[in-house]
């Protein structure tokens, strides 16, 4: 027998252990309703692959078919199920004579396991076993009762299955299906592919270009570390000496400048000590002032006594005789000439004195006029620079004019959080640089800085709320450094009246500082707009560039410049009143100093004024005594005259007491004022010496403050070149890794001009390269390999769906043909077998659509003898089960099939057609098994072997083999109940 056994062990009714043998073709399984006939068939149907829960008729899961228990058993936990086949006909393609497969299920675990002859396989390999042998779990061996009352009312399409199962198409059915799968696969992997190679083609075009950069950028930088090793060498070595110069200078100038220091406080102590010694001299000439009205006092006594002595004496010579009138005249003559020439000497001694002093006097004069014009000159200009000033600070009393939603926001400032300030008043530009920071700032000059976005947005919901203007606000938090690259720092360094980077030309807090470098980082600042101009072409448009005057040269070329440029902004005004205020100060000591030259001009040409009319007074004093004197002597010497007496002039003395003591008085007084004279002209020279001193001390100054500028250029110098120093070593290090003495060692003998030249050039090259991807080369090899390995994979695909589309239309052409074969067999059979089962009649198969043999319904026309019938739905149940059998017949004659179980598959039937299905059954004995579940005796009295199946109330079922009239009896007894 080919089903030589079945051992369940279990599976649903099966609890115990039971073993089925089959020794004859054809063998029924008997008895009542429930006892568990059909979980034979579903036991058979598990084994040989059954997935669905349904078709097994079980509960909602696999475990389901289990021994779920009873009330007098308790359920077990592993269902096992083995059938035991005779493969000595080679039905399955084994080299084994038996073949044991056997399905098995845990409760516990919900495990499933397989095993074909014991060993352990899995399900895939019992359903390839089986199919195409007319077994398997939808095919022709387990035909229910379900199966054939639905046959005559299925779809054409639907009952093609059975046709298809007889033709034995199923395998390339599902190899077809396989077949598209991978196709499917294929296709979708293929449009994959495709998706990646246009995305990866997509990438390589942009990568190649980026590549071509990198190799060129790489090539450029390559040349550039060559030369500029030996440049930086130079350089480092031109800086070091550079700055041991500077140095040195700078040692020299300071001391100078402390010498200088030195000799100025020597010159003030100077100054003080000859003003010290100027007071002493006027205190001595205020004593001899006294001492000369003194003895003008006495010798004005004297004169009155003398003139009263003469009065006596003129009597006296009225009263006396000729001989001694003659003789007395004559001493009144040689006294009135003694005393006019005495006159005399001192008058004209006087008159050169007061030349001498009116001669000063002028020259004070016209010095004083001088200093008093220069002073003038000199209060306007400080008069108009402190009105200047006094304009600035009114405008900066308004910092925000025209700017109503800064101004409203800076007035609110203490209700809102967060603002820092106006960008004008956070940045404050170094010395000459307001109107270069300024253009640089362009409109970010009245940005307002807050501490963060919350608070920006606070203060626009403000404006908007309060409708008081617009303002731009830059919060801290997203400020972020920007300068420029190193490349373009050095070729910017190396243009023609570059000054800085506008970040370097700015003082503010250091909290600001990464706000300075966002906006002032990458601006650069060069002195005039030509050398802008040309900055900016060399540094490829990529750098706004401003000028000292703030005209612009922008990123890519375009200008700003003109009369506006001189935009008067917080900034500015800040720095113009700085800038006044300087030359306020300035101006203030030059007035100050001339104010004083003048004041000691003034002095002195006051005193001058005072001695020249002092000897004016006493010159026009001495006139009338000259006059009075020589009339004196005139008339004496005119009267002797009369009197006969010849004159005699030679006489140089006299002895009259008061003529003596008049002549010594004036001699006292010449003598003091000789001396007076010798002390005012000290205390002249004094002052000329101060005067002197004083310009020297200020030009002692002048020379200090131009030291000290020098000083202050040779100090920024210094710090510039320490910069300089400092980049080029970090230059050495960070681009090359190297020290300087390194760098020496390796300095090649080049020109070194020509070097910078080309370090500049290459520096322009890779700037103009832009950003740079140095990954781009090996990313584009990787991305290519991957490119063309995809390629390749593709083509492999496109390939194999050639191939898998050969194999289809092979396997479809195999198909068509079994299964056209098989059909023209069945059909052959069908009109035979339905005349013996209905007595007559016709039967014919057809197919739907000839034309699509693959896919075409199966259609049956039937005429039972008698009948005029064609339509098979019209047709009773009884009949439509007998159509479906008298079909199953005759594929079962078309194709041998090894096991057949029919379970109740006649139930319909009448009993004289139950006796022609069953006898009809005997055509095939020795060509298949049969395993009948039945009820029917007809059927049971064509079997061989009959096993009854009987359920206790244990809910066990138990088998036995029964004999026909107790088989029949079952019936019987079932027919009573
Ligand atoms: N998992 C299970 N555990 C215990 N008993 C089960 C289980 N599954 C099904 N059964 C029992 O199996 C019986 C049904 O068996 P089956 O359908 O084979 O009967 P039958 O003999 O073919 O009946 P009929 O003649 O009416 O077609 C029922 O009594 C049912 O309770």
């Amino acid at each position: 027998m080919f089903l030589k056994r079945i051992e369940l062990q279990g599976f649903k009714s099966f609890a115990d252990k039971t073993i089925i043998q089959f020794e004859n073709d054809i063998t029924g399984i008997v008895g009542p309703n429930g006892c568990g006939k059909s979980n034979v068939n579903d036991a058979i149907r598990w084994v040989l692959g059954e997935q669905s829960v349904k078709s097994l008729r079980s509960g909602s899961s696999m475990a389901d078919i289990i021994f779920s228990g009873s009330e007098y058993r308790k359920p077990v936990n592993m269902a096992k199920v083995t059938l035991v086949f005779d493969n000595s006909t080679k039905v399955f393609d084994s080299p084994f004579e038996e073949i044991e497969i056997t399905r098995q299920l845990q409760r516990s675990t919900n495990e499933a396991s397989y095993f074909i002859n014991k060993t352990p396989c899995r399900l895939k390999d019992i359903t390839d076993l089986v199919m195409d042998t007319g077994l398997g779990r939808d095919s022709l061996s387990i035909i229910t009762q379900g199966n054939i009352s639905s046959f005559a009312d299925a779809k054409p399409e639907d009952r093609r299955l059975l046709f298809e199962e007889a033709a034995g198409v199923s395998k390339y059915k599902k190899r077809k299906k396989i077949s598209l799968n991978k196709l499917n696969q294929t296709k979708e992997n293929l449009d994959r592919l495709q998706d990646i190679l246009d995305e990866l083609e997509r990438q390589l075009t942009p990568l190649s270009r980026q590549a071509k950069k990198a190799e060129k950028f790489l090539k450029l930088r390559e040349e550039l570390s060559k030369i500029e090793i030996s440049v930086l060498a130079e350089e480092i070595e031109s800086l070091n000496s550079q700055i041991e110069k500077l140095q040195k200078s700078l040692f020299e100038n300071k001391t100078i400048y402390t010498s200088k220091e030195a000799s100025l406080s020597k010159q003030d102590l100077d100054i003080m000590d000859l003003r010290k010694e100027m007071y002493a001299l006027d205190k001595q000439i205020n004593e001899l002032q006294g001492e000369y009205t003194k003895a003008m006092e006495e010798s004005y006594q004297l004169e009155k006594r003398k003139v009263e002595l003469d009065e006596k004496r003129k009597y006296a010579m009225s009263m006396a005789d000729n001989a001694k009138r003659k003789e007395q005249l004559k001493t009144l003559v040689d006294e009135a000439r003694f005393e006019y020439f005495d006159r005399k000497a001192r008058f004209d001694k006087q008159k050169a004195e007061l030349e001498l002093h009116t001669k000063s006097m002028n020259d004070l004069k016209s010095k004083t006029q001088r200093a008093e014009y220069e002073f003038r000159q000199s209060n306007d200009v400080y008069q108009q620079l402190l009105n200047q000033k006094q304009i600035l600070e009114n405008l900066a009393k308004q910092p925000f004019q025209h700017q109503a939603g800064v101004r409203a926001i800076m007035s609110a400032r203490r209700s809102l959080s967060g603002i820092e300030g106006v960008i004008s008043e956070l940045l404050k530009a170094h010395n000459n640089m307001a109107n270069a920071i300024n253009a640089a700032l362009g409109g970010s000059v009245y940005n307002i800085v807050t501490i963060d976005e919350r608070s920006a947005r606070e203060a626009i919901r403000f404006l908007k709320k309060n409708r008081s203007g617009r303002a731009t606000f830059l919060p801290m938090t997203v400020c972020k450094p920007r300068f420029a690259s190193n490349n373009q720092q050095l070729i910017a360094s190396n243009c023609n009246g570059f000054i800085d980077w506008a970040c370097n030309l700015v003082d503010c807090d250091e909290k600001y500082g990464d706000l300075r470098d966002r906006l002032l980082g990458n601006v650069l600042v060069i002195d005039a707009l030509e050398n802008a101009n040309e900055a900016a072409k060399m540094l490829n448009y990529q750098i706004k560039v401003v000028t000292l005057d703030g005209d612009i040269v922008h990123t890519g070329g375009s200008m700003t410049g003109g009369i506006t440029k001189n935009q008067t902004t917080p900034m500015t005004i800040r720095s113009q009143i700085e800038s006044i205020q300087s030359q306020i100060d300035g101006q203030k000591l030059k007035v100050d100093t001339l104010k004083e030259e003048m004041r000691v001009l003034n002095t002195r040409l006051d005193d001058e004024t005072d001695t020249c009319v002092h000897l004016q007074i006493e010159q026009a004093k001495l006139e009338n005594i000259l006059a009075t004197k020589k009339q004196k002597y005139d008339d004496y010497a005119a009267e002797l005259n009369q009197l006969g007496v010849e004159l005699d002039e030679s006489k140089e003395f006299v002895e009259d007491e008061i003529v003596v003591l008049m002549s010594k008085m004036h001699a006292r007084i010449d003598e003091i004022t000789s001396n007076m004279q010798s002390l005012r002209q000290k205390r002249f020279n004094k002052g000329n010496q101060v005067e002197e001193m004083e310009n020297q001390v200020r030009l002692t100054r002048r020379e200090m403050s131009s030291l000290q500028s020098e000083i202050h250029q040779d100090e920024l110098k210094l710090t510039q070149q320490q910069t300089y120093l400092e980049n080029a070593l970090m230059r050495l290090n960070t681009d090359y890794q190297m020290t300087y003495e390194n760098a020496k060692s390796q300095k090649e003998d080049i020109d070194i001009e020509q070097a910078k030249e080309r370090v500049l050039f290459l520096r322009q090259e890779i700037n103009k390269l832009g950003n740079v991807n140095l990954d781009a080369p090996k990313e584009y090899e990787e991305i290519k390999e991957r490119f063309d390995f995809m390629t390749s994979q593709k083509e492999d695909l496109e390939k194999a769906s050639e191939q898998i589309l050969a194999a289809i239309d092979e396997m479809d052409q195999t198909m068509i043909t079994q299964f056209k074969d098989m059909f023209d067999k069945i059909n052959a059979e069908l009109d035979g077998i339905f005349k013996s089962m209905f007595g007559g009649g016709k039967a014919k198969l057809s197919m739907v659509d000839p034309d699509d043999i693959l896919n075409t319904g199966i259609d049956i026309d039937v005429q039972p003898p008698g009948k005029l019938v064609k339509n098979i739905q019209a047709f009773s149940g009884g009949e439509k089960a007998l159509i479906a059998i008298s079909v199953l017949f005759a594929i079962l004659k078309a194709r041998t099939i090894p096991l057949c179980i029919f379970d109740e598959v006649e139930a319909a039937l009448d009993q004289a057609n139950v006796e022609r299905f069953a006898k009809y059954l005997s055509h095939y004995r020795g060509q298949s098994q049969f395993i009948v579940v039945t009820h029917r005796p007809g059927t049971m009295e064509q079997c061989d072997t009959l096993y009854g199946v009987t359920m206790q109330k244990d809910g066990v079922s138990k088998l036995l083999r029964v004999q026909l009239k107790d088989a029949i009896h079952y019936t019987d007894k079932e027919a009573e109940q």
